[in-house]
């Protein structure tokens, strides 16, 4: 956790994340990128030398088609972290599976899922949103921007939403998957199972092992790419 607590640090600083004052609503789907994140900063409110607080808000995605997740093991690990929490029922979840059945329906519902996080975030009262990407999403981000569109492209360490007054914010951009995933086996975070039905066919799934197959062929290659992103000063990177 101390390796991946100094890539959130790095990344605040460099990026300028945070700011004294600055109340962050984490997303939490219940996932070890936003369990990771949580933890992060949580922990580092105590030495980053940035008076912030954090609050975990789970957008429910309520399928009535899958079982409804136990948010509870969620809610125990944020009672721990001395972090107040909420789960925000939704529909979004029936609406795009059920009444629309959309055939391609991840960038509706990532669409209608931040829709949700934003409102949710600013009704308690925070300024921030922070997501859990890190930086093998980055580059998954890039190729699927790549390959798919034609173009050169990745999200934003840090985006402000002017529609909002909302800034989003991603400390875990500079840190490995595998140190996320490190820190949630030896931690034992309360990962909650995805009941999203098309987990682990996505576009995202299939770039994720592209991205494994050329990093066996050619060992570097994923941080040759995430070092050309950051040089190129790409989105804010
Ligand atoms: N249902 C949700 N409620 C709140 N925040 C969410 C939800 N789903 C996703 N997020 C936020 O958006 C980020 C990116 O979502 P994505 O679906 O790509 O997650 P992921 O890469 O599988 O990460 P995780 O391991 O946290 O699920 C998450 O890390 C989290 O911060």
């Amino acid at each position: 956790m101390q390796k991946l607590m100094g890539a959130m640090r790095k990344a605040i600083q460099d990026y300028g994340m945070l700011s004294d004052g600055d109340r962050v609503a984490v997303g939490v789907s219940g996932g070890k990128d936003s369990l990771a994140l949580l933890a992060g900063l949580a922990g580092l409110r105590d030495y980053i030398g940035i008076d912030y607080q954090v609050v975990g808000i789970t957008i429910d995605m309520g399928n009535p088609k899958v079982p409804t997740p136990d948010w509870g093991r969620v809610e125990a690990f944020c009672r721990a972290l001395g972090v107040p929490y909420q789960v925000k029922r939704t529909e979004i979840g029936d609406i795009i599976f059920n009444v629309r059945k959309e055939k391609n329906p991840c960038s509706l519902c990532a669409r209608m899922r931040r829709g949700s996080l934003h409102d949710a975030a600013k009704a308690a009262g925070c300024n921030k949103v922070a997501l859990g990407h890190h930086k093998d999403d980055a580059v998954e981000t890039f190729f699927m921007n790549l390959f798919n569109e034609g173009r050169l492209g990745c999200f934003q360490p840090v985006t402000y939403l002017s529609r909002k007054d909302l800034t989003v914010i991603r400390p875990l951009v500079l840190a490995d998957e595998f140190l996320v995933s490190s820190a949630a086996r030896r931690l034992d975070f309360p990962v909650v199972k995805s009941s999203c039905p098309v987990d682990g066919h996505t576009n995202r799934e299939r770039m994720k092992e592209y991205i494994r197959q050329q990093e066996r062929l050619d060992h570097g290659f994923k941080d040759r790419i995430f070092g050309a992103i950051c040089r190129a000063h790409l989105d804010g990177f």
